[in-house]
């Protein structure tokens, strides 16, 4: 399978502390990786690192091979990332959010946003302004770019927050036919991920003792490809063991 992304010795310190270093993977077509680890232990910064929202880092991340910084146009033009936060505008409609998302990426009409929007369960929603539905209801406009956006790559940071049962088994199975057709997710979730499609998974914070028996507890996963080189456990000082 042709490798989408792939991280080589990356490293990254906030406020003099090391969230990671040496870290390498490489996700192919076809492939599902979580970033896995405790609370604070810098999956969010990770992704938004690979999203290329975070400059500020050691190493170098490639799409396809060739260094995102050697054209980040291309890089976006085949990234689709939802961060932690659903990020859409309260006194807008879910129309009105997903018209203005998509006008900065790819225009689409209103028949393909009234699609999308059925997708996530919000048929009958469109026109009312987004402050008056739930939380798990604005996680769905900011997850209906998945149906509106053709990335092969998503970045997904905690997609399933306040997402009801049925809706996160939705999700699951849109990760795997996304990845089934030839996409590839990176994701960070405390869920319990339940994928037909194989999974991989890099575990941030852990002791090499420690990750080694999550992976023997989770012996379904498929860790090939993913390297934490010198993993270590980070406290709140950021001290390493
Ligand atoms: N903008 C920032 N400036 C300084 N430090 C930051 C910044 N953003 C995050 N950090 C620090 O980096 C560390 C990792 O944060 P991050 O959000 O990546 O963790 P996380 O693993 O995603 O946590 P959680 O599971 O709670 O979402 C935290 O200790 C946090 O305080």
């Amino acid at each position: 399978m042709q490798e989408l992304l792939s991280g080589q010795n990356l490293a990254c310190e906030r406020d003099d502390r090391l969230l990671f270093s040496e870290l390498s993977f490489s996700l192919s077509c076809g492939d599902v990786l979580q970033i896995a680890g405790p609370n604070g232990t810098g999956k969010t910064t990770l992704l938004r690192m690979l999203a290329g929202l975070l400059p500020d880092y050691e190493g170098e991340i490639c799409f396809k091979g060739q260094p995102v910084l050697e054209d980040p146009e291309r890089f976006r033009e085949n990234l689709l990332y939802i961060g932690h936060h659903p990020g859409i505008k309260l006194n807008l409609t879910p129309e009105e959010n997903l018209r203005w998302y998509q006008a900065l990426y790819r225009p689409a009409s209103a028949e393909q946003i009234h699609y999308a929007l059925a997708r996530v369960k919000l048929t009958g929603y469109e026109d009312v302004p987004c402050y008056t539905l739930s939380a798990g209801q604005h996680r769905r406009v900011a997850l209906a770019r998945l149906f509106l956006h053709p990335a092969p790559l998503w970045i997904l940071d905690e997609p399933f927050t306040a997402i009801d049962q049925g809706g996160v088994k939705e999700i699951e199975q849109l990760l795997a036919d996304h990845a089934r057709q030839g996409g590839g997710v990176i994701l960070t979730t405390h869920h319990n991920l339940s994928l037909p499609a194989e999974l991989k998974v890099i575990t941030l914070g852990q002791s090499r003792q420690q990750k080694e028996s999550f992976h023997e507890k989770d012996s379904q996963l498929n860790t090939e490809q993913v390297t934490e080189q010198d993993p270590f456990t980070v406290d709140q000082r950021g001290e390493h063991d």
